[in-house]
């Protein structure tokens, strides 16, 4: 910073005396008055005066900020020649009356641009061609500018004038709202007119002030008559006739007294030589490359772990002209991030999520990691088999999320928020930042990947999201919760029953990737010309004016460093550090792999009949504890053949949990295909030291009479478990002709008095007409107390059970696990088989 400041002294000196310079050769010309200038002397001192002034220090003419004189030719007199200088910068224009199809001006415009690049510090001026009269040929001998990234694409149509212009008008907002310092300048070059309102905006620019940091040269503009063309403001006005150009008063600094401009005809420069083009494209581009070349190793701090968050956060994300920093604190407590697919949403992410790992410790940041697209975004934060090693900031990640498993993360947020709503109370303070720093819990940042998924859907698990990011949103900020929401669509943003000004109000922080401007406010197309590997960071929630276009490194080509920069955090981190709770939407669990089966032990009371993983952050087991209440039963529902593994892996958790000769399993294989399994299952328990039955319907029906009846044989407890008991309704509709009751009467009484003597079943239905039937109506419901839904529509589920908005969407995969006497819905995944656990 320090040398950057001196720099920048110096140049605003040498700016300074090159201006007392030409004050000196405006003053010669003034006194030499409208006639041709006739003392030999005068000629000789201005000529020396103008040699002086052409070659101003090159590199160090601040022309951002202020007009520096540019040589255009050479004034002839009777007497000999001087050159002629008229100011070009900030707030000074150029306009000729010819345009550039004449190659006199052509030459001349090209000669301007080379000097105005030459004179001004590297990546300072921007140049912006129109030639809509040439097709852009005028601009053709500038090539190598273009490919060193300093002069852009001609704009031919009006449309691409129409954009050309939108740059400039926004590049004119930002200039006005920065530093002078800050500020580069935009050179416009129209090397023909355009059509009447493209030059009426072109004229605005001329009008607009120092401040706004544009330099317009406009050729072909003839001031001829009142409304022939739009007045312009500051600007020297150039005449041609056949052989000289005439030039008129410089803005503020007049060769003549009344108006009538050099009263000497000019020759204009002609083209710039090749090589000085080539030079200069050489010198420009290396400094633009120097200035926008960002590598992950730029992202990094030099020390690990060395910075508090009691604050906030802080990390480099990339760099503008100098380095750019972003913050989670309470100015920009959450982010808004948007981009179309490919625009390097994932890159960015990752950018910010190493560099705040490698600025905070475990200590002072901790990451909720969501991503709701099918990608793997965040794989590389959890272990692996290929990588063991896991980011220790991560506390939960979320992979191909399924909405369920983003609501649930955002509740065990809010409950954080609860927690540290209550520490603050107890410390009697009101803000993260007051707490002393051994009772502050570190910051947690939650990112949500396509965040518009959570809100897909008029559903209530869409309600329930809106509620709680807006909680998040509007608590966090004092909290320490901070919230990163990316999508590739705006659409999410727009279904948010009308409170989107609500919530992002809440998110200062705007990040445009290309394609992303919708998180922009509409009025600001900051975004509209952004590359890959560019940004707009908006630090005003988006309004035109805040903002900062950066330069991001690809962290997918850095996959190395990445790497071993994750490796490095994983030696450092703390003693008995876990690994995060990961849920993989993708995945099927396996009952064999899973910690909560490993934990069954016989002698478990009341049992647990475990049948999956619940969706939520810790992927706690899904099951039903079967106690001795009337109704302590299960019914798998749907047509789906996942049904079976549901039975199969509550009966084997089941077996578990009972010492041999406690628990007797009576199978009853009654759908189509599921012998096999209940054969295999009959022998594993077997193996395990179970009684063990195999029943077909009639064998059902009898046993069904005698568990009724109260016949169970010894103590110990009995599963009935039943594979489509639907298939059972023929056999329990008959009724026995000595008893008259039928089978259905059997198996209700079973239902509510089964339990109290150890009897349970666990039955898959097919379909949910027949679960009601075989209860006896769905004012009996609660005599199937525990219910796994498959493929079963979410309407008549909710009918069935009496329960309104129940919002499940049936999917491989997913179950819906229903305990009525707990009041307790969860979405899990189920075990899948896979014939280890014996
Ligand atoms: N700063 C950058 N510089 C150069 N290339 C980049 C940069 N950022 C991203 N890319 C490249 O762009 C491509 C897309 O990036 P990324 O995967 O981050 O996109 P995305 O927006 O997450 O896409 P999607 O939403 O489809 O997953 C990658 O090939 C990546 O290497």
């Amino acid at each position: 910073m320090g040398r950057l400041a001196t720099a920048y002294r110096q140049a605003v000196a040498l700016h300074r005396q090159a201006l007392r310079r030409w004050e000196v050769a405006r003053r010669a010309l003034a006194a030499a008055g409208p006639a041709p200038v006739g003392s030999p002397e005068l000629v000789a001192r201005l000529a020396r005066l103008g040699g002086e002034l052409a070659t101003p220090v090159p590199g160090t003419a601040r022309a951002a900020t202020h007009p520096v004189p540019v040589r255009l030719g050479e004034a002839t007199t009777v007497d000999g020649g001087f050159p002629v200088l008229v100011p070009l910068g900030a707030g000074a224009h150029l306009a000729i009356d010819t345009d550039a199809r004449d190659p006199r001006v052509g030459e001349l415009l090209r000669a301007v641009v080379v000097r105005l690049l030459a004179a001004a510090p590297a990546g300072t001026v921007r140049v912006a061609g129109i030639d809509p009269a040439a097709f852009g040929a005028a601009f053709l001998p500038l090539r190598p500018l273009l490919d060193a990234g300093v002069l852009g694409p001609a704009a031919t149509t009006v449309a691409e004038t129409t954009a050309l212009l939108d740059a400039a008008e926004r590049h004119a907002r930002t200039a006005l709202a920065a530093a002078p310092e800050d500020r580069e300048l935009l050179l416009v070059v129209a090397a023909s007119a355009p059509p009447p309102r493209e030059l009426a905006r072109l004229a605005a620019l001329t009008h607009a002030g120092p401040a706004a940091a544009v330099c317009v040269l406009l050729a072909g503009h003839r001031p001829a008559g009142p409304g022939e063309a739009p007045p312009l403001g500051a600007t020297t006005q150039l005449r041609l006739n056949e052989r000289y150009a005439l030039v008129g008063d410089p803005p503020g600094r007049p060769f003549s007294a009344d108006g009538s401009g050099l009263a000497a005809p000019v020759l204009l420069d002609g083209d710039p030589s090749h090589a000085a083009v080539t030079g200069l494209a050489r010198r420009l581009g290396e400094a633009v490359r120097r200035a926008t070349t960002v590598t992950f190793a730029d992202l990094l701090p030099a020390r690990r772990w060395a910075e508090s968050s009691a604050t906030g956060l802080r990390t480099v994300l990339g760099r503008a002209r100098e380095q750019v920093t972003v913050s989670f604190d309470d100015a920009t407590p959450h982010w808004l991030v948007g981009g179309r697919t490919g625009a390097g949403k994932t890159v960015f992410l990752l950018d910010v999520l190493y560099g705040l790992a490698a600025r905070y410790s475990p200590a002072e940041l901790q990451l909720f990691l969501l991503d709701f697209k099918e990608g793997v975004s965040f794989t590389e934060f959890v272990p692996t088999e290929r990588d063991p090693s896991w980011l220790p900031h991560a506390r939960a990640v979320g992979i191909e999320s399924d909405r369920e498993y983003g609501v649930a993360a955002l509740r065990e947020l809010r409950a954080e928020l609860t927690r540290r709503a209550d520490l603050l109370k107890r410390h009697g303070v009101s803000k993260l930042a007051d707490l002393p720093p051994n009772a502050r819990p570190p910051r947690i940042v939650t990112v949500v990947d396509e965040f518009h998924v959570l809100f897909a859907g008029n559903d209530p698990l869409a309600r329930q999201a809106v509620d709680l990011i807006e909680e998040l949103a509007r608590k966090g900020r004092s909290y320490g919760l901070h919230l990163v929401l990316a999508s590739q669509s705006t659409t999410g943003i727009e279904a948010l029953y009308g409170r989107a000004e609500a919530i992002f109000g809440q998110f200062p922080l705007r990040v445009a990737l290309p394609g992303g401007g919708g998180v922009l406010d509409p009025l600001n197309d900051a975004a509209k010309t952004l590359t890959l590997g560019t940004a707009v960071v908006n630090t005003a929630g988006g309004t035109a004016g805040a903002d900062t276009e950066v330069h991001f490194p690809d962290a997918h080509a850095a996959a190395a460093e990445l790497a071993a920069l994750r490796h490095e955090l994983f030696a450092a981190r703390p003693a008995g550090a876990r690994p995060p709770a990961v849920f993989r939407g993708y995945e099927t669990p396996r009952l064999a792999d899973d910690p909560a089966w490993a934990a069954l032990a016989p002698g478990d009371e009341p049992p647990l009949a475990l049948v999956g993983r619940t969706v939520d952050v810790a992927g706690s087991p899904a099951g039903f504890r079967l106690d001795a209440s009337p109704g302590r039963h299960l019914a798998v529902i749907g047509t789906a053949t996942s049904g079976v593994d549901v039975l199969r892996s509550a009966a084997l958790s089941l077996a578990r949990q009972h010492a041999p000769g406690t628990a007797r399993f009576l199978f009853a294989p009654l759908a189509p295909g599921t012998t096999e399994t209940a054969d295999d299952l009959a022998m594993t328990l077997a193996a395990a030291g179970h009684p063990v039955r195999r029943l077909d319907a009639g064998a059902l029906r009898t046993h069904l009479a005698d568990l009724a009846a109260g016949s169970a044989p010894g103590t110990g407890r009995t599963y009935l478990v039943v594979f489509g008991m639907d298939a059972a309704a023929g056999a329990l509709a008959a009724t026995d002709p000595e008893t008259f009751r039928s089978g259905h009467d059997d198996l209700r009484a079973v239902l509510r008095q089964g339990p109290a003597h150890g009897v349970h079943l666990l039955g898959w239905w097919r379909g949910l007409r027949r679960l009601a039937e075989d209860l006896g109506g769905s004012q009996n419901r609660d005599d199937v107390a525990c219910l796994v839904a498959l493929n079963v529509p979410a309407a008549d589920l909710g009918l069935h059970l009496g329960v309104h908005d129940l919002g499940y969407a049936p999917r491989d995969g997913r179950a819906l696990l229903v305990d009525r006497h707990e009041h307790r819905t969860a979405l899990a995944v189920p075990f899948a088989a896979d014939g280890d656990e014996s």
